[in-house]
């Protein structure tokens, strides 16, 4: 028994185009085993984290002919580089490794959408990853050990692979439609798929064959099921046996699992969202992933001596994990992680999950009995259960006193079914004991679903016949699925009759028609309303198809037109299409201006927008769907109730998690199951009662920074950049007693870096908006101060279009830093207004007030009001500055008369000094009383003991030279102009 802790990896990526568009920054610093990330809003906010490996493979490359991508020497960050070579070396040899010694072992990727995972566990073109490495080495290894003459060893190696989306198995290998394999519980092997194809496979060839025919099932799934691959998990698994005869010269057999699991996008996975979306946890998505992190805290805390129930079987995949989790394996889990810092968040919470998993301990036990014990074993068990069915005598029947007679027979049933699962298993595993590799093999090939030669028709047909390929989002599912244009007319639709059946939403019955016309195919809706895009452009009439063209029917089938021959004869150099330039084009068609920034936002938001449309229309759930963008330009999604006229707003990540749960509705829907949710899960649902940001306000701080009081009535301003009614706001300085010091020469500071290191007290006060819509009720603000996480509330108001809040919040800060200081000049607050909307349009009973809203103002207009209230700000203080000056020249010119008329010809510079700092009237005049006790000698004092400060500050300046100075033209221009 080898008992030893989960081994934790973090890979970081490059950038991708999205990141780069937005000038992402990096966030993740690696230096020997260590991770930092750090918070991109607060550079003193790093987090640490030391995992067994950290791999930097974010820059430091360059891309080889061949497309592999290997450290560039001319890269200061060439030796920190970790290819895809490193990764194998460090984590895939350690696993082949132990598959010879006979260990179980299980590698899993954990991370975000996008962030890598694929890239580690499968690859993509030349960068291999884990899985084709590890078989490729696996057969080097046996054909080199088979060349030993005295080497008697039968090896074996059986593939499965299987899919686990939204808690249903589908096996990836099977040419039937498996779509919903059972998991039962094996008493001495723990839990399996029953049924799921277990193919021997004998060179790594027909591995990469059988890795392309679970990924062209898989796309045929995403595809045609609506349901996109990110949500999936996809276990790869690899039995690796060796039958040898044992030095005892009996027949004995090594065996070892290998799991490769390539995790759903985590993005979904936990549990409280910052969308804060009522339906994350609730609903299906990834059930499986947010209980693999329960088992992962309940065993690390067990680890750490906690006796706690590991909730395995909560999900199918932890139950199909739970020996790589706790169990008998050696276990590698692969945190990819994104390098950008708009993905902050998603990172450090992959960082932290992962963190978990590295306290968790592991049994590994070698897996080698003799052949004959195994056998026995088997067969003994077989028998066993068989007597227990016969006689009745069920030990888990024993305790059902509680039980009705029609439960007991459930029970029975259930049971009984069991223990037929566990001899149906105990068959299957004397049978592959005892058959030679030769004789799987061969029942293999002749199972095959795709034998050898109907491959090689279909690559010669490719060059031949004029056919469609798949795009897919997930640049590992395009190209998968092909439709040839063989005959004409080619129908394409929902309809089962149709030639090209396509599943989605928008899909007509029957859709399309593509006909030959001489040398050239033509596509024509059969129906003026279908949507049916070419190259983007809604297509209406017969259209001729061209090699490369884009073609999309309904909302999520997207295809590319190959016309092999006349592009052969053509010389143009076609490039290659990718899911991206299909959205793009759409996106550009439809009319939107997308400014670079938002062009990957909008990208994928477009279709989504799109689909969701065709959904909510198909399942008659009276919700239309647009986007729009916020005033600080991000898009969000604006949810209208064609009913009542009840409008929401979702924040894109909400839109993205309600779509996923629509998509599940959907498919339930067209294949007829039970698709309806009660409200708390319908997402489509939103309780009228949920508050609706109305709008929101910027408010600037700079004038608390240096001390002085400002009311700002301001505009609010809702997502769609309209202003929906002006909000009243006081900031006020205040002492620590919280005495407002409004209008105050004792709070203000001409420049606000005098602040540093000392109090800082003031007063937000919201009091009242106008002229806001009726439709609201229970009307507050909210807001965030500085770095503070809590958000403040004011009371709700309802029954009138002008709250009266009268809030006020007092801040306290100590010791006042450079970065408060940074923050007051040069941020705003952010006030929302939220409210909840009237039950319906027909209960607006209210009077409508005269509107003070303009129309639609699009956000230019919003700068120039912000920079207004920015200005009048600037302007303000720049008074006061002003103010500040003139006092203290009145008090020079108080101190001159006085001390002419108390005859002195020279004062103290102390008290010239203490005069000029003075802040308060009352302060100047205790200074200016001091002037008739001043003495008119050269020094107040002659002793010789005084420091050199104190020398300066009691000696004298003439009155005469003070009134030459001060009499001297003021050069301040800019504050004269602004007077
Ligand atoms: N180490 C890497 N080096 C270079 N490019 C990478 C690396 N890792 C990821 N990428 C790029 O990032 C993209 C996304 O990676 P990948 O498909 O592996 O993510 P994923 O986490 O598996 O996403 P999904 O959850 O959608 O399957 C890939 O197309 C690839 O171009």
């Amino acid at each position: 028994m080898d008992t030893e802790n989960i081994k934790v990896a973090v890979r970081l990526r490059p950038f991708n185009s999205r990141e780069k568009e937005r000038n992402a920054t990096l966030v993740i610093n690696m230096n020997g085993s260590e991770t930092r990330i750090t918070d991109p809003k607060n550079a003193e906010s790093v987090h640490k984290f030391n995992f067994d490996y950290s791999y930097w493979s974010h820059d430091g490359f360059k891309e080889e002919e061949n497309g592999y991508f290997s450290p560039d020497p001319s890269h200061p960050n060439c030796n920190k580089y970790a290819d895809q070579k490193k990764i194998f070396d460090d984590l895939g040899l350690g696993i082949l490794h132990n598959a010879w010694e006979g260990y179980n072992s299980t590698m899993f990727a954990y991370g975000q959408t996008g962030s890598g995972k694929s890239w580690s566990i499968v690859g993509y073109g030349n960068n291999k990853g884990i899985v084709p490495q590890f078989c490729e080495k696996l057969f080097e290894e046996i054909e080199e050990k088979k060349q030993d003459p005295n080497n008697a060893t039968d090896y074996q190696v059986i593939c499965s692979m299987l899919e686990l989306y939204n808690e249903k198995i589908r096996d990836l290998l099977s040419s039937t439609k498996n779509e919903n394999l059972k998991i039962c519980l094996h008493p001495s092997h723990g839990f399996y798929v029953k049924n799921l194809q277990q193919i021997p496979v004998k060179n790594f060839e027909k591995i990469k064959e059988l890795m392309n025919v679970g990924t062209t099932n898989r796309t045929v799934a995403a595809t045609n099921m609506n349901a996109t691959s990110s949500r999936a998990h996809t276990m790869f698994g690899i039995t690796f046996t060796q039958k040898f005869e044992n030095t005892a010269g009996t027949m004995s057999e090594k065996s070892a699992m290998i799991n490769l699991v390539d995790l759903a996008g985590s993005e979904r996975a936990s549990s409280t969202g910052a969308t804060g979306d009522r339906l994350k946890e609730g609903a299906a998505i990834n059930k499986s992933l947010f209980t693999l992190g329960n088992c992962i805290s309940a065993l690390a805390k067990k680890a750490n001596g906690g006796n706690i129930k590991v909730p395995y079987m909560d999900s199918v995949l932890t139950k199909l994990l739970k020996n790589a989790l706790g169990g008998n394996s050696k276990t590698i889990m692969v945190a990819a992680v994104s390098p950008a810092d708009i993905n902050y968040q998603e990172t450090l919470s992959t960082l932290r999950y992962v963190n978990r998993a590295k306290e968790i301990k592991t049994m590994a036990k070698i897996n080698e009995s003799e052949t004959d014990v195994l056998i026995r074993k088997l067969t003994e068990e077989i028998e066993q259960y068989k007597t227990m069915m016969k006689s009745g005598n069920i030990p888990m029947m024993s305790d059902t006193a509680d039980l009705t007679e029609e439960e007991k027979r459930e029970l029975r049933k259930e049971i009984e079914e069991e223990y037929s699962n566990i001899l149906d298993e105990n068959n299957r595993r004397i049978d592959d004991i005892r058959k030679t590799y030769a004789e799987r093999l061969k029942e293999a090939e002749e199972r095959a679903h795709q034998p050898a030669e109907m491959r090689k028709a279909m690559v010669q047909k490719k060059k031949t016949v004029p056919y469609i390929y798949n795009l897919n989002m997930d640049p590992q599912l395009t190209g998968h699925v092909f439709y040839f244009f063989e005959n004409s007319p080619i129908s394409v639709g929902k309809d089962v009759e149709n030639a090209i059946c396509l599943k989605g939403p928008s899909i007509a019955g029957k859709h399309a028609s593509i006909c030959q016309n001489k040398n050239d195919w033509t596509i024509e809706p059969t129906d003026s309303n279908v949507r049916l895009l070419v190259n983007g452009v809604q297509v209406t009439s017969k259209t001729i198809l061209h090699h490369n063209d884009r073609i999309v029917f309904g909302t999520t089938q997207y295809y590319v037109m190959v016309h092999p021959k006349k592009s052969a004869r053509d010389k143009t150099a076609y490039p290659d299409i990718t899911f991206a330039m299909a959205q793009k084009e759409i996106g550009i068609h439809s009319g939107i201006d997308m400014n670079t920034l938002l062009e990957e936002d909008l990208l994928e938001m477009l279709p989504a927008i799109e689909e969701v449309n065709a959904i909510s229309k198909e399942l008659d759930a009276k919700k239309v769907f647009s986007l729009m963008l916020n005033n600080q330009s991000e898009v969000q999604v604006q949810v209208t109730d064609t009913e009542s006229d009840i409008e929401w707003i979702w924040s894109r990540q909400e839109f993205l998690n309600r779509k996923y749960i629509m998509q599940e509705v959907y498919q339930q829907f067209i294949t007829g199951e039970n698709w309806k949710l009660p409200q708390d899960k319908d997402p489509f649902y939103d309780d009228p009662t949920t508050p609706y940001l109305i709008g929101s306000v910027e408010i600037f701080l700079k004038s608390l920074a240096h001390g002085i009081d400002t009311k700002q009535v301001s505009d609010i301003i809702d997502c769609s950049a309209r202003k929906v009614g002006t909000i009243e706001v006081h900031l006020i300085p205040c002492g620590e007693d919280s005495k407002d010091l409004i209008d105050s020469e004792e709070s203000f500071f001409s420049e606000p870096e005098e602040r540093l290191n000392k109090n800082l007290h003031f007063k937000i006060k919201i009091l009242q908006a106008y002229g806001l819509s009726n439709r609201f009720t229970d009307m507050y603000c909210s807001f965030k101060v500085y770095l503070g996480e809590t958000e403040h509330k004011t009371d709700k108001i309802s029954g009138t279009v002008n709250p009266k809040w009268n809030f006020s919040k007092m801040f306290s800060f100590k010791m006042v830093t450079k970065q408060l200081i940074d923050y007051l000049t040069s941020e705003t607050i952010t006030i929302k207004l939220w409210g909840c909307h009237r039950s319906s349009k027909k209960d607006n009973d209210m009077t409508q007030v005269p509107s003070i809203s303009e129309p639609v103002q699009q956000s230019e207009d919003i700068e120039p009001r912000a920079n207004q209230a920015k200005f009048l700000m600037e302007l303000h203080i720049l008074k006061r500055k002003q103010r500040k000056q003139e006092t203290k020249l009145d008090a020079i010119k108080q101190m001159i008369e006085l001390a002419e008329k108390h005859e002195k010809t020279k004062l103290s510079l102390k008290l010239i000094k203490s005069l000029f700092e003075s802040t308060t009237q009352q302060e100047i005049d205790a200074n200016l009383q001091l002037i008739s006790q001043e003495k008119d000698d050269d020094h107040g004092s002659t002793s010789k003991s005084l420091t050199h400060a104190d020398k300066i500050s009691s000696s004298k300046v003439s009155i005469r030279d003070l009134r030459i100075e001060n009499t001297k033209p003021v050069n301040n221009s800019s504050s004269c102009e602004i007077i």
